[in-house]
């Protein structure tokens, strides 16, 4: 029974479809790499599973993808002898795209074909890029293993539908047949075609096969036509696995654009094999770009495993901590036994021994980067900054280099940019200075212009602007650098003497004269503060709100709620700047109801100015009209 039937692309496929075939048009023969990915990809695959059942060989054991070219039927074959799909597998795979994120990617282009061609870029476009040359696809498969019956013909014109078939396939793998748009011809080209696998595939594993020309009978010799021999188009050999010195600036990009499925070249790359207590050789490269799932929690194309040039298995998390997920690339094992499992993988001590390796090789590969091209670490912090953060609870072995490694936003250059190492803060430290200071907010601005760093400012004070929300997570769990500790300037009782910056004078004179309005002012805002105090901070505000030592900032309570999680209630402070002319005037206002309303007004004015939401914002509004007309 064929059992054919018609469905609709998802959504989300017609879309792409759409993006791609109008931004890839310059970059047409990205196609064949792509398939030639794919076919690689399935016999890696096959490969794996036969090690457990050499049945699924099914007595062809050479894999090898075979390009055939059909000039009067227009069509290009791209075929392999691979893991092959199910029909199930097809209507998943190849009519959805099940990747998490999809829809908010999709969401994120803006119609400018230049701009939105360099964003496919980081989704990766895989099979459906056959419909930039092509006006009719059809895939035809089976699975290793299964029956002659049930195999599987796919076919569609990428215009929202396909339609799909079980039919007999004698044997295993996937046949891809490209029916070439007008103008295409020029990949029924063999000569061409020859380029384009050289340039692009030259270091896949897995021979590319495609028949000879025909020799044109020599004048006066016969016409016997023979049927031509195939040849081996790519080196066919593993990159990895062959010496440095003979590998190309332009294979190791083509290699990685491979394994990353990346159409950028990548920022920087390390090769080298590795002796010791465990033999490997691992090539691992920092893609240029961030991918658009670099935040899901499932991001796809890690670095993939393989035992003596047997692929294992893609799984990134095991190879690299999660911090550093964005890293791709190829180990390749001596030692690990061939059958392992995943679940082996899971517990295995020799793993651990590979991702420390592999750790430490990312962090010296990018302190390399860090010193000698700044211009690139500098690329490199803009898009993967925020993930290399996340380190701050995961990366105790290679602690120092890590945080060495960061960069920040500083009142030094007062911009959003994240440019500065603790280094260069430590460098330009004032005489006597042993603490790094730092603020954190929601955003660069409310850092910048945080009230509580007018005291730092005005002494010339660097101070670090932390407005990344993973910054909070940084600072709490990253103590000290180089011995100096790391301390907010919105916590606790600030001790700037050792700085030069004297205690402010009303400690002793003003002291008594300020106490009744810090009593009142208290009294007003009851219990929404833990004490009103005067205020060593403030140079222009008249007030803000600090947190004692031990507690939660007010910005990270603001982001603990903001995802769901419950936050122990701790009291502000309300400091005041008793120099400051609202001040001034309060302390000689008798009107207890006044006095109230100025201190809630400044009490919701200190939390505005730090990010904060108020609890009761028409009131606020009301409040301050009032205040202002009388
Ligand atoms: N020749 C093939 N043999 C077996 N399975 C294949 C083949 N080509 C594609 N597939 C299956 O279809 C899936 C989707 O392929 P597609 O090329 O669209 O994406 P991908 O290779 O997974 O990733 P990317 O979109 O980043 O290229 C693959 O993950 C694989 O499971």
């Amino acid at each position: 029974m064929s059992h054919k039937e018609s469905l609709n692309f998802q959504t989300e496929v017609k879309q792409l479809l759409q993006l791609m075939i109008h931004s890839l048009y310059s970059n047409k023969e990205i196609f064949l790499r792509e398939l030639i990915s794919n076919a690689s990809d399935a016999c890696d695959k096959l490969r794996f599973e036969a090690i457990q059942n050499a049945t699924l060989l099914e007595g062809d054991p050479d894999l090898a993808v075979h390009l055939e070219i059909d000039k009067e039927a227009r069509t290009l074959t791209i075929r392999d002898n691979g893991v092959g799909m199910s029909r199930e597998e097809v209507i998943s795979n190849i009519g959805t795209i099940a990747r998490s994120g999809t829809k908010e990617f999709l969401g994120k282009l803006s119609g400018d074909q230049a701009k939105d061609s360099a964003l496919i870029g980081q989704f990766g476009v895989g099979f459906y890029s056959s419909f930039i040359v092509a006006d009719k696809v059809t895939l035809t498969t089976r699975r290793a293993g299964a029956s002659e019956s049930e195999g599987v013909q796919w076919e569609s014109s990428g215009d929202g539908s396909f339609s799909i078939e079980t039919l007999e396939v004698p044997t295993r793998g996937t046949t891809v047949t490209l029916h070439l748009k007008e103008g295409e011809e020029g990949f029924l080209d063999a000569w061409k075609l020859r380029g384009i696998v050289r340039r692009y595939s030259d270091h896949i594993q897995l021979p590319i096969r495609m028949k000879k020309d025909p020799v044109p009978p020599q004048e006066g010799e016969e016409k016997v036509i023979n049927e031509p021999e195939e040849e081996t188009l790519n080196q066919a050999n593993a990159l990895w696995a062959r010496p440095k010195n003979e590998i190309t600036e332009e294979q190791y990009q083509e290699f990685y654009k491979h394994v990353s499925h990346d159409f950028e070249a990548p920022l920087a790359w390390s090769h080298a094999r590795v002796e010791g207590k465990q033999e490997y050789t691992e090539l691992l490269y920092i893609p240029a770009r961030a991918p658009f799932d670099l935040w899901e929690r499932e991001p796809r194309h890690g670095i993939k495993l393989y035992v003596r040039r047997v692929f294992i298995m893609e799984d990134a998390k095991k190879l690299v901590p999660q911090y550093l997920r964005f890293v791709r690339g190829v180990i390749d094992s001596a030692d690990l036994p061939l059958n392992v499992s995943r679940e082996i993988l899971q517990e295995s001590k020799d793993i651990d021994t590979i991702r420390a390796g592999c750790t430490r090789k990312v962090l010296g590969l990018l302190e390399d980067l860090a010193e000698n091209q700044k211009e690139k670490y500098q690329k490199f912090w803009n898009e993967f900054g925020r993930a290399f953060k996340e380190g701050a609870g995961e990366e105790y072995a290679n602690r120092e280099k890590w945080a060495g490694l960061l960069r920040f936003s500083t009142t030094h250059t007062d911009k959003s940019d994240q440019t500065e190492s603790l280094k260069d803060y430590i460098g330009r430290m004032k005489d006597g200075q042993d603490t790094i200071y730092y603020v954190t907010a929601e955003s660069f601005a409310a850092a910048k212009n945080s009230p509580h760093l007018e005291i730092f400012r005005s002494r010339g004070i660097e101070v670090l602007l932390l407005s990344d929300r993973v910054d909070e997570w940084v600072v709490s769990h990253l103590e000290s650098f180089e011995e100096k500790q790391l301390h907010s300037v919105a916590k606790g009782d600030l001790d700037l003497t050792k700085l030069g910056v004297e205690k402010p004078k009303l400690e002793t004179s003003d002291s008594e004269t300020l106490k009744p309005l810090l009593e009142a002012m208290q009294g007003a805002l009851g219990e929404q503060v833990k004490s009103v105090r005067v205020s060593q901070r403030l140079t222009e505000s008249p007030a803000c709100l600090v947190v004692e030592e031990g507690d939660l900032s007010g910005n990270m309570a603001r982001f603990l709620k903001s995802v769901g999680q419950s936050v122990p209630t701790s009291k502000p402070i309300l400091e005041i700047n008793p120099d400051h002319r609202l001040i001034l005037r309060l302390k000689l206002e008798t009107d207890q109801q006044r006095i109230a309303d100025w201190s809630q007004l400044l009490f919701d004015q200190s939390l505005l100015a730090e990010g904060g939401q108020l609890e009761d914002p028409a009131q606020f509004v009301k409040r301050l009209n009032q205040l202002i007309l009388n």
